[in-house]
């Protein structure tokens, strides 16, 4: 999404160290950022904010503890750590989302701001729970941390004199409302999300359970950003920018860096664990998961770092920005909308103008009984779960008038392009060529030759005759692409781990970017189907992307084309 930012603020912006934080205090600082926010919204940004709880969840945890020390008070239930947690999400998302909505009224503009309840998937056997580290609650004096260790808190010295309540912090896996997220952020909201790092769940196999623990908002953070697409992830903290030999005489500030730089600072040491640590390394992962740059700055110089004169400015300079054109496609035109959907293993981002839609060998032959894939064996009814939610993307294709590509492999009735080795592979009860229930197997003409009436082309759509797995091999496939200008695609066929994956790897040599649709491809054997989409995007995409139909059309849904001319 060029030009949303997401703002991750820590829970200090609206509490300071050593303060008793009054909510007259936060709900003062939190106007401080809303007009921020406002001025960023009136520049056409979209926003989506993210905020830390360190000092309210333990303010919260406190107030239990004082009222039922031994959880017995009638009448009182005991607060877990994670209920907490999302009570200072409810909390600090009403006063953030009041600020910015009172801001933006202010300046007449009409957008509105949206707290979101956000859950984050950790994974039940992070040994963070067996190793406290995340600082929660106010900063205390060292007697009232020896009193407090003595009732069970592990308490940390965090600086000279200045000690804190900590808890366990696991790793964010994934964020539960990613997708909602993104799509409310297209409407133009402000949409303040993932509060306090997210509510820590794990899956169990009843549903979801609250596990006790605070995620690291800047990890949650830099993970949001890369599932909902965000062009810009800024780290709003108490500098206006990361130094390296801090508090030494060769202390410099980092102004513009590219990963291989921030991350050798990082690996010898100049960023505490505690502090900033975390807010670099949460920068270098929204980087290598596709973002395409990070800002470190304080809430002051805020905008002056978007426009590049202040903060700390860290960008992939080692990946072109995608789609990457082709040789012989068209210029492409500045500032068009571009498309960005959520996939794996990094958010994809098309121009609708240069997609196709391939539909590959949805043929009679392998979907029905009686075909080629039945006469080796196959149960074909494992391939027909891709038709229903294929026949929602190609209906979407079809309105938008964006080009689809069929294809079928068969041969020649003569067999001429029949490779005996392929004729005689396997043992099949029916061979290549030979007279089956449905005409002659994988003949071109022959009514099992023939896409499953539901997928059928329509006039205008290219239907390619393929002799190989790949729709590239002996066809004029690259020719046609390169002739519309076309550099994504958006894959769907069986079988997953044969014709498209073939097709996907001879695209992704010749520089076309693949988008594999996991529910609208299909193989005999559901192992292989998964392998395949995992080989797919393994190693930082090494073949393409992955993402669900689902994903694809709510992308779609959520972003106006109507004006785009193909
Ligand atoms: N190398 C560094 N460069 C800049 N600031 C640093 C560095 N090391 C530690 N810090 C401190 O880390 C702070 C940010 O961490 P923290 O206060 O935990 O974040 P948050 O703003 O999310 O609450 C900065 O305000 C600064 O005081
Ligand atoms: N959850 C979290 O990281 O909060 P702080 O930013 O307030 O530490």
């Amino acid at each position: 999404m060029t030009g949303t930012v997401l703002l991750a603020v820590g829970g200090n912006a609206l509490v300071l160290d050593g303060e008793p934080g009054s909510v007259a205090r936060q709900q003062e600082r939190a106007a401080r950022f809303a007009d921020q926010v406002a001025d960023l919204v009136g520049d056409g940004r979209q926003v989506l904010v993210t905020h830390g709880n360190g000092p309210q969840v333990g303010f919260i945890l406190r107030r239990g503890e004082l009222v039922a020390p031994d959880a017995s008070v009638e009448g009182l239930p005991e607060l877990p750590l994670w209920l907490a947690v999302a009570d200072s999400q409810g909390g600090i998302g009403h006063l953030l989302a009041v600020a910015v909505d009172s801001a933006l009224e202010r300046r007449g503009l009409d957008s509105r701001a949206v707290a979101v309840l956000t859950h984050v998937e950790v994974d039940a056997d992070d040994p963070a729970f067996a190793l406290p580290t995340k600082p929660i609650g106010a900063a205390m004096t060292s007697s009232t941390a020896r009193a407090r260790t003595a009732e069970g808190w592990t308490v940390i010295e965090t600086a000279p004199g200045v000690h804190r309540r900590v808890v366990p912090s696991p790793r964010p896996r994934r964020v539960v409302e990613a997708e909602q997220i993104r799509a409310l952020v297209h409407t133009g909201a402000v949409v303040v999300a993932a509060g306090g790092g997210g509510i820590p769940v794990v899956r169990a196999a009843d549903g979801w359970h609250g596990v006790d623990a605070v995620v690291d908002k800047d990890r949650a953070s830099a993970l949001l950003a890369a599932s909902v697409g965000v062009d810009t992830l800024v780290l709003v903290t108490g500098v206006d920018e990361v130094s390296v030999g801090r508090g030494t005489p060769r202390q410099r500030a980092l102004r513009e860096v590219d990963p291989v730089e921030l991350r050798a600072h990082l690996d010898a040491g100049e960023f505490p664990p505690g502090s900033m640590g975390p807010k670099v390394e949460s920068a270098l992962q929204f980087v290598a998961d596709g973002g395409r740059r990070a800002v470190i700055t304080s809430l002051p110089r805020l905008r002056d770092a978007l426009e590049g004169r202040s903060g700390t400015l860290l960008t992939a300079r080692d990946r072109p920005a995608p789609p990457t054109p082709t040789a012989l496609s068209p210029a492409s035109t500045p500032g068009e909308p571009m498309i960005t959907l959520a996939a794996d293993p990094f958010p994809y981002v098309f121009d609708p103008r240069r997609v196709a839609l391939l539909c590959i060998d949805f043929q009679r032959d392998f979907m029905e009984a009686g075909g080629f894939g039945e006469s080796l064996g196959n149960d074909v009814s494992r391939l027909r779960g891709a038709i229903e939610p294929t026949s929602r993307v190609l209906e979407v294709f079809r309105d938008r008038g964006w080009p689809v590509i069929h294809t079928r492999e068969g041969h020649r009735p003569d067999l001429t392009d029949l490779f005996p080795a392929k004729r005689d592979r396997g043992s099949p009860t029916l061979r290549i060529g030979e007279d089956g229930p449905m005409g002659r197997v994988l003949v071109r003409g022959s009514a099992g030759h023939g896409i499953v009436p539901e997928l059928a082309p329509v006039e205008g759509e290219v239907v390619l005759d393929k002799p190989g797995k790949g729709s590239f091999y002996a066809t004029d496939l690259e020719t046609i692409l390169r002739a519309r200008g076309i550099t994504s695609l958006v894959v769907t066929g069986v079988t997953t781990e044969v014709c498209v994956q073939t097709t996907v790897r001879e695209a992704n040599d010749r520089g076309f970017e693949s988008l594999v649709l996991s529910d609208c491809t299909a193989s005999y054997f559901p192992q292989f189907h998964r392998s395949a989409l995992d080989m797919f995007c393994a190693q930082g995409g090494i073949v393409g992307w992955v993402a669900t139909s689902d994903a694809l059309l709510t992308a779609l849904r959520t972003t106006t084309h109507e004006e785009v001319p193909r």
